[in-house]
Parts: C-alpha cells; structure tokens; sequence
C-alpha cells in the first residue's frame, strides 16, 4: 500500500488530483467518495498501511476527527483558486456573495484590496450554519454565488429567487502543495518512528532501572530492568501516581523542587539501590522527573571493577616465581619465607642493602598471595618529592591546594584498593607521613587531603628499606610505633657476598634475559672469568651485576664472556683483584669504596662523603641533571641518587 492516499470528495477534485499526480510522476491511490463515506474509507486506507490522508475541506475536517493515528493533511484554497473562481463569478455579472470558512474569506479580503471590489461574505462554521448563510446572502441581494461543493450543492435545493452558483475548488498547485506536506510528514513521522524505537530499545535492554512520571506525579516509564528490581510489573505501576506505588523514591519532591539528586540511596528494606533523579524540562517549566537506579551492591561491584581495570595499568606485578633465581640453602630460606608470607595479609618489612632484590620478592609476595588479581602500587618513598608525597599516598579532594586536579585524585593506597601497596625506601618518610601511615596502618582507611570523608581501604603493605630502621628508631628519626607496626613479619634479604653459590644460575639468568636488549648471542662466562667474579665484593648486589653483564655481554669478542673481557668491563677494581689474586694476596675490599669499571669512583650505599657530593653535582652538571642518565653513569640506582641527595640537603653539604 501507498503510504500517501488521497481522499476526494467530488469527481472535479479527483481528476485535478490526477493531474497533480501525473505532474509530479508519483503514482498516488486517489479515493472518490462522498463526505459521509470518507472517514470509513480512511480508516480502511489506514488499516492498510497508509501513512498520511490527504483530503480536502469537510471530508478532511471529519477524518482528522476520527482519531485515526495517521495525520490527515487538508488541501487548501488557494489565492489562485479564489482569483479562478472570482474570475468565473464576474463574468456572469450582478453582485458576488461567498460563503466559506474564515479561512478562506481572509483570502477574499486580499482580493477585494486588489481588485477594489466589494464581495458579500457570510462565515459558515459548520454544515448547518450553509442554509441561513445563504439566505443571508440572498437578502443581501447577491446575484452570484461562490462556495464549495457541498455548499453550492444545498444552494440549488433552496428554492426562491434564481441564483448563479460558483464551485470553489483547489486547483492541482494547491493538491501539489499538500502532497509535498504529506511527503514531510512522512519523513519526520519515520524519523520520530526511528528515534522512539531506538529509546524504546535503550529502555528494553538497559540494565539500570528507568522511572519517569509527568507533571501530575503518575509513572509515565518502567522499564524490564525497574521491573526486574523492584519486583513489580509495568502494567501494574504506570499511569499510577508513584507516591503512592513507589513512595521512597521522593520523586514528586523532585517535581516539586525542580532540583536534581544524584547518588540518593534509596532504602527499599531489605534491597538497596543507588538512583540518580533528575527533573524533565520544558519550555522552563518542570513537565516530569526522570530516575536511573541500580542495586549498591551491583554498583559497588562495577565500581571495583573499573577501578581495577584502571588501576591494573602500570600497577601489576613484574615478578613471578620463575623470574626469581637462588638455588642457595639462605637465599632459598628467604624464599621459604616469602611463600609462608603471601598466604597472610599482615605487614611486611623487607629488608637488605641496596640492589639486593627487595622490591622483586615484594612482588614475589604480592603474586603469591590471594591478593594476585588485585593492583600491585609500588611506591619509592625516595623517590617522590617531599611535598607530593602526601598527596600522592593519601590522594586529594578538589580544591585540596593550588594545583590539585579538577575532581580530586586518588592517592596509592585507593588504587591498591584489594592488592598490595609496595612502600619502598620508608626511612624516607618524614614524621609527618610517618604519623599519617601509621594511623592509616591501624585504621585501615584513607581520608583524602581536604577530605571529610574516609574512605575504607582493603591494602596489604609490604614495606622495605635498605638503611637500619632499627637504629633510627634509637637516633630518634623514625617512630618506633610506625616501626612496630611495619615489622610484623621480616625478610632480610641476604647480600650477594652472602651467596655466591647462586652465581651462575644468576649469571645464566641474567644473560639470557639481557640477550635481546643487546642483541647479541652470548652462551656464557668462562670459568676463569667466573672465579674473578666471585671474589668480586658487588656492593651494588644484583644490580650491579646486571649492569656488569650487560657491559661486558657488549665488550665481548666472543660467544663466551672471557677473563679479558671481565678484566675490561671490570676496569681497576678487578685488575687490582687479579693482580691480588695471582699474587695469592687477597686484602679485604675497602667496605665504602669500590672503583667503578671505567675508572671512576663509584658511589658506595654509605654515607655521603665530600668527594663523592662533589662527584654526584659534576655528573648530574654532565647529564644537565637528568637524574636517570647520572645513576647510570655513577652505577647507583635512582634510589640511591635521590637519597643521597637527600643527605646531602639534610647535612647541608
Ligand atoms: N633473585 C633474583 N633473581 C633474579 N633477578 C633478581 C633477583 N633479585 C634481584 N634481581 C634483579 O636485580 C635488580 C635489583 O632488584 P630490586 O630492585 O628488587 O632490588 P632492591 O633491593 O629493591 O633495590 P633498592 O634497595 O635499590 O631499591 C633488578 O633488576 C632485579 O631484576
């Protein structure tokens, strides 16, 4: 079926509407019918898939009040369909009368401007109103008479004074103008068609709850998801005021106050949910209230999800078991240890000198322990400037201080929310932090720089140092209470003097770990090679034997790293250690100090001296103060750099 359907109520407006139609190439059904039939035959047109009626005058009046749910558009009369008929009219000469809607005699008066002429007029408002008007005109004395079909109709059947009669019919620019006018409807109608469907859909599948109610406070939209939560079915709630079906969800005080509530809990024993309720408006005036809700407990769990989707970003754990190599009886107690350790949620303190693999057992720990699919947050109390630390720990609420980021942002401990907060370096924290750690230790919740709120944290701590905690607790520069609290359970990570006998099996390790970053295929170290080695001291532990590989994996001349090579990527240290070592004279390796391979003094993990303050500000002047490039060069960690740093401003050297 056509989805435009033309309804005529007389022969003459038939054929013209051909005509329309044949001009504009479109193939419309044009129904002839009279005015008592046209609502049945719209009805029917309807009923087969008509989109738009198209009709003319009373016909079109009677359709659009059938309730049909198709829009009716009314031909016109037209100024040139007036001018036409007035034409007709004058050329059968005497005074012209014209009996019409208001509408029309608006037309008329245009035309009596134009053509300084006067026409009698009489308004017809309804079917009944046809005979006094025309009786009316007649005693007017009119000669000719302008009207509609079914007015001019009537005209013959009144008997009296003879009178000429003119039919006021749309000509084919008036049919075409209301083709056109149906064709738009059509369209809107298809896209408002498309976009409630589409509505209708989001409604149907979303799995928020959605409650809308109008002016009056009766519930306009229950979606599947309302009716799934709450139990209640949408036949039984809409078009029912909701104060009286749903009265905790205040949504009438909403309505009333045109302010919107997000976040409101809304308590429906024993279920809760969380909704957000927002007033509809229009034209400045609230027609209805819109809410969105969800169980809390749903939400919570969302919520948790999302923030460990996020915060698993750079917040994982780099370690497994396999990554960790120690075949040694105290390097494999250690590790005893930290398997023993992971099953628990008590605090950690892992201890040892620098580069000796703290941080990797606290990884180590974290992905052993039930807490695995949460975040790992490792968090270098060094290396973080002094006054970010607290914001970055604890997090900030907006506005906290100048320079906070709009909407606040959450400190490590909320992203190692159900995970591990690795604290490395925490001899580093000043009293103050350590106070505020403490009492996040004992109370397990956070509280947000400018916040009122505290927010429950479930974190499990494992924190290191590589400076004797113990002994600044005596000197007074670390709170015993925090200390107490931290060294729950204990790891002291052996030094690598302690355990040469995982030499090789670290060496293989790292060596092969190290091959695609260097690109070249080393097999391995000879033994001769090996034996210096492990007279070596490494006061830099593993570190500083990745670093020694690495330098001398790229020195190499051969697939396996030889004496020479050791002897040239070791530089002084191990050619004094040689020539010692075959000397058969071994003298103990000073305990501060050791010669870095290129020559240079290398940092030791003591304390700060003179030579080597002025060493750190030469290379950090070298590198124009990156500090990266300057552990590097200086073959300590970052770590290390920042805290001597650190030293040297606290003994303002
Ligand atoms: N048992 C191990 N097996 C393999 N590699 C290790 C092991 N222990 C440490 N490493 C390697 O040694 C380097 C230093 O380790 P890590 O950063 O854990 O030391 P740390 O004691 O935390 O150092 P710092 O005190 O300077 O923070 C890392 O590159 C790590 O991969």
């Amino acid at each position: 079926m056509a989805s435009i359907v033309i309804i005529a109520p007389f022969e003459e407006l038939a054929q013209t509407a051909n005509k329309a139609c044949e001009t504009l190439g479109k193939e419309i059904p044009i129904i002839t019918c009279s005015v008592d039939e046209a609502v049945t035959r719209a009805k029917e047109a309807e009923r087969n898939g008509a989109e738009v009626i198209i009709s003319r005058g009373t016909a079109a009046w009677k359709i659009s009040e059938a309730n049909l749910s198709i829009p009716v558009v009314s031909i016109p009369i037209s100024g040139y369909d007036l001018l036409r008929a007035y034409v007709q009219a004058t050329a059968l000469g005497g005074r012209i009368g014209i009996a019409d809607t208001e509408e029309v005699l608006r037309g008329v008066e245009s035309l009596e401007a134009i053509f300084n002429c006067k026409i009698k007029k009489y308004t017809i408002y309804s079917l009944e109103d046809v005979e006094s008007a025309v009786e009316a005109l007649l005693q007017e004395g009119i000669d000719v008479l302008i009207g509609k079909s079914v007015y001019v109709n009537r005209v013959k059947s009144v008997k009296g004074r003879p009178i000429s009669t003119v039919i006021l019919s749309s000509g084919i620019e008036s049919i075409i103008q209301a083709i056109c006018e149906a064709e738009q409807l059509i369209s809107v109608r298809r896209k408002e068609v498309a976009q409630t469907e589409q509505l209708q859909t989001v409604l149907d599948f979303i799995t928020e709850g959605v409650i809308a109610i109008d002016q009056q406070g009766a519930v306009t939209v229950f979606n599947p998801a309302a009716e799934r939560l709450l139990n209640l079915s949408a036949q039984s709630v809409k078009g029912r005021p909701i104060d009286k079906v749903l009265p905790s969800f205040k949504m009438t005080e909403v309505l009333q106050s045109g302010e919107e509530r997000l976040n409101q809990i809304i308590d429906m024993h024993p279920l809760k949910l969380i909704g957000h309720l927002v007033p509809i408006h229009f034209n400045m005036n609230v027609i209805g209230v819109l809410c969105t809700f969800n169980e809390l407990s749903q939400f919570q769990k969302q919520e948790q999800e999302i923030r460990q989707k996020l915060y698993h970003k750079g917040h994982v754990t780099r370690y497994q078991l396999r990554d960790v190599v120690g075949q040694s009886p105290v390097f494999q107690q250690t590790l005893n240890k930290v398997k023993k350790y992971a099953g628990v949620d008590s605090t950690v303190l892992v201890t040892g000198e620098t580069g000796v693999g703290k941080e990797v057992l606290a990884h180590l720990i974290h992905s052993l322990s039930p807490r695995s699919r949460g975040p790992f947050v490792a968090v270098n109390c060094a290396a973080i400037p002094e006054q970010l630390l607290e914001s970055e720990l604890f997090g900030y609420v907006e506005g906290a201080f100048t320079g906070a980021r709009k909407k606040g942002k959450a400190g490590y401990f909320e992203l190692a929310h159900r995970g591990t907060i690795f604290l490395d370096e925490i001899g580093e924290l000043d009293e103050t932090l350590q106070v505020r750690l403490l009492r996040v230790l004992q109370e397990r919740q956070v509280m947000r720089l400018g916040d009122e709120r505290v927010v429950p944290v479930d974190v499990r701590v494992i924190a290191a140092s590589n400076r004797n905690l113990e002994d600044m607790v005596a000197e007074g520069r670390f709170r015993a209470d925090l200390f107490y609290r931290i060294n729950v359970l204990r790891i002291d990570v052996p030094p690598l003097r302690e355990r040469k006998e995982d030499f090789p099996l670290l060496c293989e390790h790292l060596i092969k770990e190290l091959r695609p970053y260097v690109r070249r295929q080393i097999k391995g170290i000879e033994k001769k090679a090996m034996d210096l080695m492990k007279q070596y001291e490494w006061p830099g532990n593993i570190r500083e034997l990745r670093n020694f590989i690495e330098r001398a994996m790229i020195l190499s001349q051969h697939d396996w790293i030889d004496l020479e090579t050791v002897l040239e990527a070791g530089g002084a240290p191990f050619q004094t250690l040689y020539k010692k070592e075959t000397e058969k004279n071994v003298p103990p390796v000073d305990e501060n100090t050791v010669h870095k391979p290129s020559g240079q003094k290398q940092l030791s993990p003591g304390r700060l001296r003179d030579h080597e303050y002025d060493q750190i500000f030469r290379v950090l002047k070298e590198t124009h103060y990156n500090q990266t490039k300057a552990a590097q060069i200086l073959g300590i960690s970052r770590t290390t750099l920042w805290r001597k740093l650190k030293e040297a401003k606290r003994n303002k050297l």
